[in-house]
């Protein structure tokens, strides 16, 4: 689907152009090319592995370093049975339909969101409304596209019904989906084919570990289990200590069953994922809830989106989780630095909205969840989720291994509790019930505290109690006082048991570096055939371009000094002594978004002054080597703004030569 997006300039934003930009320049190429490719796979190339690094970096230091979280790197290989008990094995599902003359398979909410946006865009034209065309057929992919969009004039009424399907198309099952694709007459886009009712198809890719097919396993399609499943271990390594939230960087694997939109929707990608481990009888407060309780997100809620509208309310996450919008302050605290994260990447702050999940659309044990989603030119993606994932990981691998996946939290003050005991002569149990002994005996010792209080009144009174065990007899044994006895004793408790509940940010790294290139993107008036990538420094590949004037080996013992002096200051840089004109070897590395740019020329010769040029304004200024390297760290570090340093350093009115 082709939204309307512009650049930060302003102008009108061309996908295809930067797609171009991407590739040509090595950010990403589809995996093994030469052979055909395979779709929903991508390699990254120097360009793209830097920025990768970088976001990655950027990230451990927002929330790994910030927050003090215990970092794992677990493995991707998964046992089956860890993911069985997850749920995944039976339920991590996507709805398919197939159209059966071709074989054709489409993602079966993806073809009616497709076919429903290009009718609302047909009725648009219809209107005689501006569409952007962008999505128009592409002749040379003509199979894969939805059809032309034909100027058809709908109803209103069907305008409206539209819209709300749109606006809840995550939230369909498959039976929905079926009578969806059945009611609004959704056909395979290419030949008009009918298609069949959808099936749930499985997205993990299955293998096996080792040389018999014993063991059967799946390439992980997350990277939380392995953080579940160490649990015990990290709190220990935490010395007991709650809340606490450990953090994952890896790769992940989904068979995704159309992927489409480049990096958007891939098979392979790196996640990183934190688990926030929180007591759930704190309320789910942060301690750091008031840092950011002033931050204003975008909420889309779920009431606003039942109403099949997508406005959003600006709101401070304060006054968000205070009026039980957001669930609680630690999903909130989450959600404020989700953003700030976003922002210091470069992600334009206009494009940044937080989308709540509807309840159909949660997993069951799920308490709330909310998507970071960023304006793209595909329309709203989710790039980052946010899920409060209560108990229930914890809960199901400690139930199925008998692992202690709990917290033991001494209580400042012991809890006195009153409560019926029991008390068996075990020894006489074997000869009086003999093969029956065991079930008795756990019979007896699951009876309830009310239960007890009654029994030990019949014991009393009858000298004996008659207690329910299924399989033994008519399901009904007596037990004597020379067997049993009911008491009320105090009991002191100086430990409390509980699982943790956890809130899960969960960060598709691929995403956010698509989504951020197309926010910085954009072209100079005039040379619209070169874009530029608006990086932050922090972010960018490469900070700077050196630039001699020409190939003149006076000037090659100064690149050689810059260079080396760069690299001691851990700053990234590359010398382009092609003997291009100096302006289009900083378009060249505009594309790139390296945002500084050193021109060596016969005056720096003379007293070791260079220039110094900023990608986004083209302005330069002109200062001795040492006050050039300190202007370049404090820009790259983000102390120093470029207008700060144009401020305190002579400009240098040299024109670019083109
Ligand atoms: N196929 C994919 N390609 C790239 N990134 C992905 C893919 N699937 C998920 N992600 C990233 O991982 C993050 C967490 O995964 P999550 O399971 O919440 O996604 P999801 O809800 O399944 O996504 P979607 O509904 O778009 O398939 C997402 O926010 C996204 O950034």
């Amino acid at each position: 689907m082709a939204h309307p997006t512009v650049t930060m300039k302003g102008a009108p934003f061309d996908r295809a152009a930067m797609e171009t930009l991407m590739r040509r320049r090595l950010f990403y190429t589809p995996s093994f090319e030469i052979y055909g490719g395979v779709s929903g796979l991508y390699d990254y190339g120097p360009s793209g592995c830097a920025l990768q690094a970088n976001i990655v970096d950027t990230w451990r230091k927002e929330f790994v370093l910030e927050e003090n979280m215990l970092e794992v790197d677990c493995t991707m290989l998964t046992p089956h049975e860890v993911l069985k008990t997850s749920g995944h094995v039976d339920k991590f599902a996507d709805w398919m339909t197939k159209d059966p003359k071709t074989g054709e398979i489409f993602r079966a909410d993806h073809i009616v969101e497709e076919i429903l946006e290009a009718r609302l865009k047909g009725d648009k034209e219809a209107r005689g409304q501006k569409v952007d065309d962008e999505d128009k057929e592409d002749p040379k992919k003509k199979k894969k596209k939805v059809k032309v969009i034909k100027a058809e004039r709908l109803d209103d009424a069907l305008v409206k019904e539209y819209e709300e399907v749109l606006a809840k198309i995550d939230n369909y099952n498959g039976e929905e989906l079926g009578e969806l694709i059945e009611k609004y007459n959704i056909r395979n886009p290419a030949n008009d084919g009918e298609l069949e009712p959808p099936k749930a198809f499985n997205l993990m890719f299955q293998t096996s570990i080792g040389p018999s097919a014993n063991s059967p396993a799946y390439l992980r399609p997350e990277t939380a289990q392995g953080q579940f499943l160490n649990f015990q271990k990290l709190l220990e390594f935490n010395q007991q200590a709650m809340p606490f939230a450990s953090a994952s960087i890896g790769k992940s694997f989904r068979n995704e069953i159309s992927p489409r939109a480049g990096l958007l929707r891939v098979r392979e990608f790196l996640m990183a994922e934190i688990e926030h481990f929180v007591d759930p009888q704190s309320g789910k407060k942060h301690p750091r809830f008031v840092e950011v309780k002033d931050v204003e997100l975008e909420l889309l809620n779920r009431e606003v989106q039942l109403s099949g509208k997508t406005d959003v309310k600006t709101t401070p996450i304060g006054e968000a989780v205070e009026k039980g919008v957001v669930d609680n302050e630690t999903l909130g605290y989450f959600l404020a630095r989700i953003q700030l994260f976003l922002l210091k990447l470069g992600v334009d702050k206009s494009k940044i909205r937080f989308r709540q999940h509807m309840r159909n659309e949660m997993a069951h044990y799920a308490a709330d969840c909310w998507d970071a989603e960023l304006l793209t030119s595909y329309g709203w993606i989710e790039c980052v989720g946010c899920a409060d994932r209560s108990a229930y990981d914890l809960t199901v691998h400690a139930k199925r291994t008998g692992a202690p996946l709990v917290v033991r939290e001494t209580l400042k003050e012991p809890l006195r509790i009153e409560e019926w005991q029991i008390d068996l002569d075990k020894k006489k149990f074997g000869p009086k019930f003999k093969k029956d002994g065991k079930a008795v005996e756990a019979a007896i010792e699951a009876l309830t505290q009310d239960v007890r209080e009654k029994l030990s009144l019949e014991l009393k009174e009858n000298g004996k109690i008659t207690v329910e065990v299924s399989g033994v007899g008519d399901g009904r044994v007596d037990v004597g006082k020379d067997l049993v006895a009911i008491e009320k004793r105090t009991r002191v408790e100086s430990t409390r048991e509980y699982t943790p509940n956890v809130i899960e940010p969960s960060f598709g790294i691929g995403r956010i570096l698509y989504a951020l290139c197309e926010h910085v993107h954009w072209t100079r008036p005039g040379d619209e055939a070169r874009g530029v990538l608006s990086f932050p420094p922090l972010i960018a590949p490469t900070k700077v371009l050196i630039v001699p004037l020409s190939a003149h080996p006076d000037f090659q013992p100064l690149i050689h000094d810059l260079s080396k002096k760069l690299r001691t200051l851990r700053i990234s840089s590359r010398v382009d002594s092609s003997n291009a004109s100096i302006g289009k070897r900083y378009s060249r590395n505009d594309e790139l978004g390296t945002p500084f740019g050193v021109t060596v020329d016969f005056q720096s010769v003379k007293d070791k002054t260079y220039t110094l040029r900023d990608r986004d304004t083209t302005k330069q200024v002109r200062a001795g080597e040492d006050a050039i390297l300190q202007a370049i760290v404090s820009l790259t570090e983000g102390a120093e703004s470029w207008e700060d340093v144009a401020k305190r350093l002579p400009a240098f009115e040299g024109q670019e030569v083109d």
